[in-house]
């Protein structure tokens, strides 16, 4: 049985290392262009989110995640491909001819009932991207505990953002029983490609976070008020920590939180992100 041509790409660019090689040879099913051995390699990875409100500290954290284990692998959120939507970017288009035509993520802000459910289809799209590429060699080979950590998750993206959009409005109703029917379908046929087993919450008042927003001073977001903040605050608390949000997934809903009190400015002491790190690590260990 020949590999997945998809599959054979990534090894070859991609690489695994020799320490776990593949015997190609042996007939094994493709599941989604993962090969079933394949699956078995990447299956002692661990794979966690992280979550909480916009301006939180979650890039801040994922910084110093990446700096404290070589075990870890730390996917950011892909921000500058929704500020980019680039035209002609269909596979084998030739992508020196590519220009960006729209900054969606601004489209967003300023117009949410026009353009939120497109915002939502393609976060959403990007996300599940980051969440179905394979670890990279190192922790393939790792003989520690390998963790591959989203900055956010296909999940927040349905259970925070697009939730939060239905009820303020500016999703409609057609729009969201439209969303929800794709999701689940997406979730359900990826299966364990885009399953996680954390989730790391920061969590702040959200007054904190409207003032590290401004500290940030991303052009976007300079009309969100504490109102919005106020709202995706609360659907964190009732999705990580009341778990009075409807999940439709078995295993999302039993999913270890780890919660951390994002509030401490931990930028400049060394012992609050030992404390952090001690923490992760512990939590790492359980999952
Ligand atoms: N613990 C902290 N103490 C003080 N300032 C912080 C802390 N964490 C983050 N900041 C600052 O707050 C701002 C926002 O942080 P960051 O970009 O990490 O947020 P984020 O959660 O990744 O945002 P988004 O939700 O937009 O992805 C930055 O200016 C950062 O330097
Ligand atoms: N509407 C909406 N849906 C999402 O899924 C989503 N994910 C992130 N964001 C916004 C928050 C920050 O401004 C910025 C970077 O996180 O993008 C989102 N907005």
């Amino acid at each position: 049985m020949s590999v997945p041509r998809r599959i054979f790409e990534k090894l070859k660019h991609g690489g695994l290392p020799a320490c776990r090689m593949l015997p190609w040879t042996h007939g094994s099913r493709s599941v989604h262009g993962l090969h079933q051995r394949d699956v078995k390699v990447t299956a002692r990875v661990k794979r966690v989110s992280i979550e909480g409100n916009i301006a939180v500290g979650k890039s801040t954290f994922a910084k110093l995640l990446r700096s404290a284990c070589v075990d870890w692998e730390v996917m950011a959120e892909p921000v500058s491909k929704w500020q980019n939507i680039q035209s002609g970017s269909s596979k084998g288009a030739d992508t020196s001819s590519q220009s960006t035509v729209s900054n969606l993520l601004q489209m967003m802000y300023q117009e949410p009932q026009r353009w939120s459910y497109t915002f939502q289809t393609y976060s959403c799209m990007s996300r599940l991207k980051t969440q179905l590429q394979l670890p990279p060699a190192r922790l393939l080979c790792s003989k520690g505990t390998p963790v591959q950590v989203y900055e956010r998750s296909i999940y927040s993206d349905r259970y925070i953002f697009a939730l939060n959009m239905f009820e303020l409005g500016c999703i409609n109703a057609t729009e969201w029983a439209v969303y929800q029917d794709w999701h689940s379908f997406l979730v359900e046929e990826f299966g364990h490609q885009v399953e996680l087993e954390g989730v790391i919450y920061l969590r702040a008042p959200p007054e904190k976070c409207l003032e590290r927003l401004g500290l940030r001073g991303r052009s976007e977001e300079k009309e969100v008020k504490l109102e919005y903040l106020d709202k995706l605050h609360s659907q964190h608390e009732r999705w990580l920590l009341d778990k009075s949000t409807e999940i439709h997934f078995e295993k999302l809903k039993q999913i270890p939180v780890l919660q951390l009190d994002a509030s401490v400015e931990f930028q400049q002491d060394s012992s609050v992100q030992e404390d952090f790190i001690t923490k992760v690590k512990n939590f790492f260990s359980t999952l």
